[in-house]
């Protein structure tokens, strides 16, 4: 079983760059499928386990694809199915949103369920909605959503949805470029890598406006083609290293991350203590002047509030602050097992419902420790960083999901960790 060894208290300093966003290329790949004609080129794509799925998934379903460095090329003209294998799609959630892309060129696609996962139960039934409303039809049989659009397509609509889903966002986007007339998202989720995704549609030929407010609205046009576009830096990824900065060091750069993009993480860890400047292509993190961060109370929720995908290391952060801490998870009703394995490390933390209650203590400890999802193994590698002795850290492959070499890029910011690789056992290749 493969696993991270982590030596802590070394200061972290230097510079890391940031690549793509995880949750702006798997759509975007996704969105390769509606090109009829052309080849699209996706610049800035991240090495990642999820990427590879993504590429695995639209590659069965006919497109080509050509990846060179962090260069992916993609013809989608001919495309033979519309029933991506079970087995890729169950390995992803986010594989759930080459639904739209199908539903829209084809006119029907039957996919896998995605399921819930450990971080919550996940329904896609704001996506299958939206769809509905579009003119489609919908049966769920044997763990498959069979969607059928109309003869002449799917049609514009008006579509609240009642939580501002990311996905569902996506999906509809996707399946709306190609319906006829106008489709108006209300209650739409803002986030960056949505903006990114109806960025890449326009380029293709789509007429999307409005994306990253709550109103998106798509005028439908006939046919799509590929197009050349490079993906925003990760913000998770770069809330991360922010995270790690300033807890740790002399000041760590963290190169190619957008501040406007992770105001309320930035915000949050300056209450904290932690100091930025904002520079032209990046972000510089220095620790609180008085070295220990302060306590502070957190609440996710959709952006533009404080990310989910941020709430592990936030609290393997405070669980050294000074004093008492709360961070409430709002998005995902369990997003808290990060703290089992924090508390074997010394930390002390209580769940109360959906709030962690921290007691920041003035040390953690290495301990043999598992991340039970990508960002509760980004929190663990932090709280690996911080804490006195060694940390060894399993289940790397959620880490691999979304991080590309996080090993190296803390190595070259002089963090001692490195990467043990055995044979993989059965139980480490499950999916998240
Ligand atoms: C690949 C990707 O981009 N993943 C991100 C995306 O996931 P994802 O798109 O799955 O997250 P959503 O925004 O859809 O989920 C938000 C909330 O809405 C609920 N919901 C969602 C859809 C639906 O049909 N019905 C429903 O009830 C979910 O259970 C959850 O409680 O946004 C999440 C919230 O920022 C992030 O944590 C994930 O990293
Ligand atoms: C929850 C996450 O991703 P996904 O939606 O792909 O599971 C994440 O990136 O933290």
């Amino acid at each position: 079983m493969p696993k991270l060894v982590i030596d802590g208290g070394y200061p972290l300093s230097g510079s890391v760059r940031i690549g793509g966003a995880k949750n702006a290329v798997l759509p975007i790949l996704a969105a390769s499928l509606l090109a009829e004609s052309g080849v699209s080129q996706i610049e800035d794509v991240p090495h990642l386990l999820d990427v590879r799925n993504m590429i695995e998934v639209i590659a069965s379903l006919g497109a080509r694809v050509e990846r060179r460095g962090t260069t992916v090329r993609i013809q989608a003209s001919h495309i033979h199915s519309v029933e991506p294998p079970q087995d890729l799609v169950r390995r992803m959630r986010a594989s759930f949103v080459v639904a739209g892309p199908l539903l829209a060129r084809f006119k029907e696609a039957s996919i896998s369920l995605p399921g819930g996962c450990k971080i919550g139960n996940r329904p896609v039934d704001l996506h299958i909605k939206g769809f509905e409303a579009m003119g489609a039809t919908a049966h769920t049989e044997n763990g498959f959503v069979h969607l059928q659009a109309p003869r002449e397509g799917l049609r514009g609509a008006r579509i609240y949805l009642d939580i501002p889903s990311v996905g569902a966002t996506q999906n509809i986007m996707m399946a709306a470029v190609l319906a006829k007339g106008q489709t108006i998202i209300e209650n739409a989720a803002k986030e960056p890598e949505n903006v990114d995704l109806a960025n890449y549609l326009n380029a293709m030929g789509a007429r999307v406006r409005g994306a990253g407010t709550d109103m998106i609205r798509i005028d439908g046009v006939d046919s799509l083609h590929g197009a050349v576009h490079t993906v925003i830096p990760d913000r998770i990824e770069a809330g991360t290293f922010l995270v790690a900065g300033a807890l740790l060091g002399t000041g760590v750069y963290v190169e190619n991350a957008v501040s406007q993009h992770m105001m309320s993480v930035i915000a949050k860890l300056e209450e904290a203590g932690a100091r930025f400047e904002d520079k032209v292509d990046g972000i510089q993190v220095w620790p609180a002047e008085r070295g220990r961060l302060s306590s502070i109370d957190v609440k996710t929720h959709f952006y533009p509030s404080y990310p989910t995908d941020m709430q592990a290391q936030m609290v393997a952060a405070l669980s050294v602050a000074a004093g008492t801490s709360t961070v409430t998870e709002t998005v995902f009703e369990n997003r808290f097992l990060h703290v089992g394995e924090l508390q074997r490390m010394g930390a002390n933390i209580h769940v109360e419902g959906r709030t962690a209650v921290i007691e920041g203590v003035d040390r953690l400890s290495g301990a043999l420790v598992t991340a039970t999802d990508l960002r509760a193994g980004a929190a663990l590698v932090i709280a690996g960083l911080l804490a006195e002795g060694q940390t060894e850290v399993l289940g790397l492959h959620h880490i691999d999901r979304g991080y590309d070499n996080l090993v190296s890029k803390f190595q070259q910011l002089g963090g001692r960790i490195k990467r043990l690789e055995t044979p993989m056992e059965e139980s480490d290749a499950e999916s998240a």
